[in-house]
């Protein structure tokens, strides 16, 4: 069944980026987890790498508009979050999966995933339809109608991105959404992550490098709340040499350029 459109849905998005960071500083805790971190993101799947404690969650957090920033500008789909803005729109075209998510052991998937769709004000006669789809991009319509309790950790974070991708968000947010997945669901995954990348724009974190070179089209390097490199994957794989750590191009990229980050920081 079709729904009316608005005109501002149908007309063509009128900003540069999806997701404009200028300057960001977000607190966690007493900690500034994120400081003056300026990032741009278009379309396309973005790895968001970095060391443990660089600020990623922290980050993830402020795109999701769960955590206010501190401090700088955040723009999302043109709109100004920082400051007293209304977020109704812009939540309504964001999809989330937090690191460590609640639900309701008692939720079957079905209803888990629909929860969500109705938070994000879905029209009711779209919700069955659009639950269906995302359980199925998963991989999880089999157990569709399984309590979440009943689910392993894997099926429960497949769960996870099935309610981050109900509404066909604009901006889509997985934090660590690789965590539990057996080899055949990376790969899974890795193709969903392609296929979503094509009109959304994904922000995925990771600590799995090859991760990152298979499905991402960017990769964005933060360290000590800061953005320490933005470029394409291969450019990553060339920036590594032979005495930097790790066991592929890309992960002796990695740990060269958050060498010359740390010292440029030190500096
Ligand atoms: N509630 C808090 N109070 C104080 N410090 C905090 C709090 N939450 C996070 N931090 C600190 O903020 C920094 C950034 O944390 P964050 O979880 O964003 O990093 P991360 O890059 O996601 O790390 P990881 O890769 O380990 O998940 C860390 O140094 C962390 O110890």
């Amino acid at each position: 069944m079709m729904r009316a459109v608005s005109a501002a849905e149908t007309a063509p998005p009128t900003y540069t980026w999806a997701v404009q960071a200028q300057d960001l500083v977000v607190r966690a805790g007493r900690h500034l987890a994120v400081d003056r971190l300026s990032l741009a993101l278009g379309t396309g799947v973005h790895g968001l790498l970095g060391p443990n404690g660089a600020g990623k969650t922290t980050l993830m957090r402020a795109l999701a508009t769960v955590i206010k920033p501190a401090g700088g500008r955040l723009t999302l789909l043109g709109q100004e979050v920082t400051g007293r803005a209304d977020l109704r729109g812009v939540r309504r075209q964001l999809g989330y999966l937090p690191q460590h998510f609640g639900y309701y052991p008692r939720f079957t998937v079905r209803e888990f995933v629909e929860y969500l769709a109705w938070l994000k004000e879905l029209p009711k006669a779209e919700v069955p339809g659009a639950v269906q789809r995302a359980v199925e991009r998963v991989g999880l319509a089999d157990r569709a109608d399984s309590k979440l309790k009943t689910l392993s950790g894997g099926m429960l974070r497949r769960a996870g991105i099935a309610q981050a991708i109900v509404n066909d968000p604009e901006v889509l947010l997985l934090d660590e959404p690789t965590v539990g997945l057996d080899p055949e669901q990376r790969m899974s995954f890795r193709d969903l992550l392609r296929d979503l990348g094509q009109d959304t724009c994904v922000l995925v974190s990771t600590h799995l490098v090859e991760d990152v070179a298979a499905a991402c089209t960017e990769v964005v390097l933060v360290d000590q709340g800061r953005l320490a490199w933005q470029g394409a994957p291969a450019q990553l794989a060339e920036q590594g040499g032979q005495g930097d750590a790790g066991d592929s191009a890309i992960e002796r990229g990695y740990s060269a350029l958050l060498r010359v980050h740390r010292g440029r920081a030190a500096a």
